[in-house]
């Protein structure tokens, strides 16, 4: 049995796992501390580090083994440990897993550039797109940093708690460098986490960061209560919509229909633990987007994303009529029924 149409039969020499001694994590979330302890799990001298802001979140996590704000009752392997000192936190690391939220992660990245060696390189798990510079991660990192600093775009259905809690996951591990995407792989590959490789950096990206706004849309509908056909209308609408963008922006059909694709579209629109789904599901039945935010913890990567998806398809002339509809309804430009009215109003189409 295999999971792909091909074998790869290329191997790496040396295991990246067995050769690594830190690895640093950036921003100390649910998905970052998911991640870090996916790989404190894989190696227990391995010490891995999170890198957090709040010195009370970073003493629970090293005296109780446990963040207790993003993922309170789970404990963490104890090769896992949290600092507040960038320097400290870098020091000797061989990888760094990103997990700031887009919108932070210039600042972020800035603040650390002169402590990480431009030889490090960058796991990136944060999905969007910066709002100002329209930016993929992949653009951000070398902009923040003002150096090319080797990077991998790791993506695909996977929610934070059900990492932790080690329940089957698969994720691809996005590189122009192909070696340094098979690198990846062999560092989070185990027997409950599949990663496969591309080297579609802007296929992996593009999905992942505007599945954040469908996942949004697809909150909408289930709040108003619409139905299962609508839900699936849009799913698909939204599917398509994704699919113009990434081509106009030279993306692979197959990344498309893969894990960062499909499976995560599928993931966040119909997941219960999405928080761009639950944002829209809020917005659905009536709550203000202020009252949303300001009752949320966590970060809705869809939120800041769906403004920068209108200049795009402006930019490449393509018409994206349930992604620019999130923005307008986050806008206040329109509300939820207005926006369900207006596309289910709009010309009757050939499919494409
Ligand atoms: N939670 C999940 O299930 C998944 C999340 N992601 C992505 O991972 C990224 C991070 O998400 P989460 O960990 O879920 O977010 P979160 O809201 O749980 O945590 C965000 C973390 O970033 C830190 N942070 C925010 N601004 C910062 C700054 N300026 N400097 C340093 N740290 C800062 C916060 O203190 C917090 O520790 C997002 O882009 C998200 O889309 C990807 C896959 C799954
Ligand atoms: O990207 C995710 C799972 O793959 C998480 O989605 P949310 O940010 O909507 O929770």
């Amino acid at each position: 049995m295999r999971w792909s149409k091909v074998f790869n039969t290329r191997k790496l020499a040396g295991s990246p796992l067995e050769a690594a001694k830190k690895i640093v994590v950036f921003g100390g979330g649910s998905f970052g501390t998911a991640m870090g302890c996916a790989l404190a799990r894989q190696k227990p001298d391995l010490e891995v580090v999170l890198l957090v802001r709040d010195p009370y979140l970073c003493k629970d996590i090293n005296q109780l083994h446990e963040n207790t704000r993003y993922l309170k009752g789970f404990k963490m392997p104890p090769n896992v440990r949290a600092t507040t000192h960038a320097p400290e936190a870098i020091v000797g690391a061989q990888y760094a897993v990103h997990a700031v939220p887009v919108q932070s992660s210039r600042a972020f990245l800035q603040g650390i550039k002169e402590y990480l060696p431009s030889s490090v390189p960058i796991i990136c798990v944060s999905k969007g797109l910066e709002v100002g510079s329209g930016q993929m991660m992949s653009e951000l990192i070398p902009s923040a940093l003002e150096r090319k600093q080797p990077a991998v775009f790791l993506s695909g259905p996977s929610f934070a708690k059900e990492v932790m809690q080690n329940r089957p996951t698969g994720v691809v591990a996005a590189c122009k460098d192909a070696k340094l995407a098979r690198t990846v792989q062999a560092l989070f590959a185990s027997p409950t986490m599949r990663v496969n490789t591309t080297t579609d950096v802007v296929g992996v990206e593009i999905c992942g960061a505007l599945k954040n706004v469908l996942a949004i849309a697809a909150g909408i509908v289930e709040g108003m209560d619409l139905g299962h056909n609508a839900l699936a209308a849009l799913i698909a609408q939204g599917c398509s919509e994704i699919r113009w963008l990434a081509e106009k922006l030279g993306a692979k059909p197959t990344t498309m229909s893969g894990l960062s694709g499909l499976g995560d579209i599928m993931l966040t629109c119909y997941g219960d633990l999405s928080r761009n789904r639950s944002v829209g599901m809020r917005l659905g039945r009536g709550e203000r987007l202020e009252d949303i935010i300001a009752s949320s913890s966590q970060v809705a990567e869809g939120v800041a994303t769906a403004g920068v998806v209108v200049g795009l398809a402006r930019k490449y002339r393509v018409s994206l009529p349930v992604l620019t509809a999130v923005a307008q309804v986050l806008d206040n430009n329109l509300t939820a029924r207005e926006a369900v009215f207006h596309i289910m109003n709009l010309p009757q189409i050939e499919e494409a």
